[in-house]
């Protein structure tokens, strides 16, 4: 189990995990994987986010709700709801992501992977590039919806 270290795949713009011994490749985390974060890619950043989207989101739907109504301020008191939960340590991001985000990412427990400038939603790219590795973002408003978010590399 030792033997597995996470790589960056350019092509798929996300981690995997190889196997020095068996020279395997797996995309989801080997259980038990505890090996070196993946370095960072060149002038990228690694963050997973929290999603609430709301009527006025550019895609008001997601795998949570077919047909998303509540109001931005509704879900502007969600995320700070959520980042109360994950700032007192009640929670762990990614378990709260996985349950609660409107984003597809939710699957991955919110994690994006790594990505450099000009590849997200303006405001999230320079809140996301204004943290330090491990910092929780205040709430950042994009056209998708109101995020948190947590730069991991
Ligand atoms: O799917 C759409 O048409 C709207 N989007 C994606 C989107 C939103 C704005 C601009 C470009 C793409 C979203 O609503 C969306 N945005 C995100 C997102 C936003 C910022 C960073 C990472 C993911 N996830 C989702 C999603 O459904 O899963």
């Amino acid at each position: 189990m030792a033997d597995w270290e996470e790589r960056w795949s350019k092509s798929r713009n996300r981690v995997y995990y190889f196997n020095r011994t068996t020279n395997e490749s797996v995309w989801e985390k080997p259980t038990g994987f505890s090996g070196p974060p993946a370095a960072a890619p060149e002038g990228k950043v690694r963050a997973s986010h929290l999603l609430v989207k709301h009527a006025e989101s550019r895609r008001p739907s997601s795998w949570r709700e077919q047909n998303i109504t509540r109001s931005l301020e509704e879900a502007t008191a969600i995320i700070a709801q959520h980042r109360a939960v994950i700032s007192s340590g009640e929670a762990d991001f990614a378990t709260l992501a996985r349950g609660n985000s409107d984003c597809s990412s939710a699957k991955e427990g919110g994690d994006l992977g790594w990505f450099g400038k000009n590849q997200m939603q303006k405001p999230f790219e320079d809140a996301t590039f204004a943290l330090k590795v491990g910092e929780l973002s205040e709430p950042v408003f994009s056209d998708s919806g109101v995020h948190i978010i947590l730069r991991t590399g």
